[in-house]
């Protein structure tokens, strides 16, 4: 049985399955965990201090702008705790997995 897919030109989908089992490994042998209940990442970041904490977040802040993909986060002293989804079709996107790739290099600068 083959599953047509049709895709709406330009927006922006829901990762396929198929996408998923190719994907989402990599990001979970780095500690991203699937949210329970909803379509989305998670992950916390610990930091020596704020200072390091705020110099990431400003790295990841203009990359999201840049990118036009924001993640849903919370700052406490040396922790960030981030969690990514697409709101334009409510659920993980090919969005979430670049900006949860480039986050996770920027983790370690
Ligand atoms: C108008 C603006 O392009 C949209 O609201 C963008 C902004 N940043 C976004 N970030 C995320 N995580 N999901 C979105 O759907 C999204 N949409």
């Amino acid at each position: 049985m083959v599953s047509v897919v049709t895709t709406q030109a330009g927006k922006i989908q829901v990762l396929t399955l198929d996408e998923r089992e190719q994907l989402l490994p990599m990001l979970r042998s780095t500690q991203w965990a699937e949210v329970v209940g909803r379509d989305a990442l998670y992950k916390e970041f610990i930091f020596k201090d704020f200072n390091q904490a705020f110099g990431f977040m400003t790295r990841v802040a203009l990359q999201a702008e840049k990118m036009d993909h924001h993640p849903e986060w919370f700052n406490v002293y040396n922790k960030v705790h981030i969690t990514l989804s697409t709101h334009e079709c409510g659920g993980l996107s090919k969005r979430d997995i670049t900006l949860a790739t480039f986050i996770d290099q920027v983790s370690v600068l």
